[in-house]
């Protein structure tokens, strides 16, 4: 097996090395390697004898894990291995589509500043996108030395984030960036708005890892000053980094699931309505309605879960739709091509 001490670096381990043994094994021109930067038709790789530039067949997004190897005298991505998990959003576009952003990630640092209003449905949506993803969100409130009061958001956030670690820090005075560079492990990614501190952020937990990232790339003539997209970087203290740029929104994608777990509490107050299939909304003997009533829930969360559930049916209409459509396009598609060939026959 080759020298794997570089991709070590960029989140190699035992669980990976496995998932490549049998292709590596039947493919020995292949060569594992870990997709940092995509660009349309290119992006870029490591691979154990270091960076290199590779032709992608089939999409690929920062994070995964892929083979390499050479088609038609480029190296080319030949194969993408399943994806642990992935963080995913619709597209803007009319076209229903899921943008992948980051794979095989293991934490989602769901960044907000606290300078200005904290918004509460904002980060529940966040939550969702990555409760789906299969990672664990931590939510990490930003420039807590312009804050006006820390514990009170402190509060509020962990009150709608159950099963999350919520915590204050301050790339300014560096309040906070211990504990945080404590919880990372694997693969972070950095989601959060435009402005929320998450490039600031990147580098004081990259420290000095980014300048070095840099001066590797300064080698294939690459200008590096524009600011990163979505790329994957090694962490100084284990583990690596996916800056993605300011999301102007985040569409949610199929995630019943993520939704189903950010309001947990709520579901679980939902177990002990009258009707089982009870939609909170004037039932009698809701449980939910109750707690909104005696103040145990607020009226607002209820809003928000209503909203992102429907939010996330309509997705899901819309994708059925597409689906039904290319399925339909599929078997025409099919019974040509096979009058084509009873034709021929004749
Ligand atoms: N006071 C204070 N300001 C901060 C802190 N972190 C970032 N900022 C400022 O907040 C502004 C936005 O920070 P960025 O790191 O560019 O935000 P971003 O989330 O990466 O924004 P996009 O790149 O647009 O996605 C900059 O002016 C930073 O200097 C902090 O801890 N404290
Ligand atoms: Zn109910």
């Amino acid at each position: 097996m080759q020298q794997l001490h570089l991709l070590d670096r960029y989140g190699w381990n035992d669980s990976v090395a496995r998932q490549f043994e049998n292709l590596l094994a039947a493919e020995n021109e292949f060569s594992p390697a870990r997709v940092v930067r995509v660009d349309r038709g290119e992006c870029d790789v490591i691979t154990p004898d270091g960076p290199i530039r590779a032709r992608t067949i089939e999409p690929v997004c920062t994070g995964d894990w892929v083979a390499v190897g050479d088609h038609g005298g480029h190296p080319s991505v030949m194969h993408v291995l399943d994806r642990r998990s992935a963080i995913q959003r619709s597209t803007a576009s009319a076209r229903s589509e899921a943008q992948i952003l980051a794979a095989n990630v293991d934490t989602v640092l769901i960044v907000t500043a606290l300078d200005g209003d904290v918004d509460l449905g904002r980060i529940e949506r966040m939550l969702a996108l990555a409760w789906e993803s299969g990672a664990q969100p931590v939510v990490v409130l930003t420039k807590a030395d312009a804050a006006e009061n820390i514990s009170q958001s402190l509060d509020d956030v962990r009150a709608i984030a159950p099963g999350a670690t919520v915590l204050a820090v301050s790339s300014t005075n560096g309040e906070g960036i211990d504990v945080l560079t404590a919880m990372l492990d694997g693969t972070v990614v950095l989601i959060g708005p435009s402005g929320a501190g998450k490039s600031t952020l990147a580098n004081t937990l990259l420290g000095e890892e980014r300048l070095a990232t840099n001066a590797v790339r300064g080698v294939d003539g690459k200008g590096r000053h524009t600011t990163v997209h979505r790329e994957l970087f090694p962490l100084p203290s284990g583990g690596t980094l996916i800056d993605t740029p300011g999301l102007r929104g985040i569409g949610l994608w199929d995630a019943a699931h993520g939704i189903s777990t950010t309001f947990s509490d709520l579901e679980e107050l939902g177990e002990d309505c009258r009707f089982d299939d009870c939609g909170h909304l004037h039932e009698p003997g809701c449980a939910v309605l109750a707690a909104v009533e005696s103040g145990e829930l607020a009226e607002r969360r209820l809003d928000s879960y209503r909203k992102l559930l429907r939010e996330n049916e309509w997705v899901a209409s819309r994708t059925d739709a597409r689906l039904r459509q290319e399925r339909t396009r599929t078997v025409k598609a099919r019974s040509r091509a096979l009058r084509e060939v009873y034709r021929t026959r004749k």
